[in-house]
């Protein structure tokens, strides 16, 4: 990801059986209680076109300190690598669902991303050309 370059850590599996790839912050964030934090992770993944990577926080932000993904689990297209607006950029969506802000050191592990492959209803060819992410597909 341009500006991150040997900065990152390509995500890890901790263990020869876990099932996620851990996502380190790219930068220190800090998230006041209550809100919702973007965290970069200056990452972005390619896979095949009926392979999406989801992410899921670690169970320990969530138990010790009370950080949730604010979108519950995070949905990473296959389409979104190199996209027009931010190059495929991965962010980490996380809520301080506690009374304290919440400090995130760069380098820290926040999220795993677990890559699936998934299914779609036959003759399903939708012709939409992803520009973004985040909504950038509009509402309607
Ligand atoms: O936790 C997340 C969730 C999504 N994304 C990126 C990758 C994904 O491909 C894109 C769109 O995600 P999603 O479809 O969940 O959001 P949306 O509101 O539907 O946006 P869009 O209209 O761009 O599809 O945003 C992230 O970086 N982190
Ligand atoms: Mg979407």
């Amino acid at each position: 990801m341009r500006g991150y370059e040997g900065r990152v850590r390509l995500p890890q599996r901790k263990t020869r059986l876990s099932a996620g790839y851990d996502l380190e912050a790219a930068e220190e964030v800090t998230i006041p209680p209550g809100q919702v934090a973007l965290v970069p992770t200056g990452l972005k993944a390619y896979m095949g076109e009926d392979e999406v990577l989801l992410l899921a926080v670690r169970s320990s932000l969530a138990v010790k300190r009370r950080l949730a993904l604010a979108n519950g689990i995070g949905v990473i297209d296959a389409d979104y690598a190199d996209n027009p607006d931010n190059e495929g950029h991965i962010l980490v969506a996380l809520v301080n669902l506690g009374t304290e802000p919440a400090t995130i050191a760069c380098g820290e592990r926040v999220a795993q991303g677990i890559f699936v492959r998934y299914l779609t209803v036959a003759g399903d060819q939708p012709g939409g050309l992803r520009t973004g992410g985040i909504g950038s597909t509009g509402t309607a």
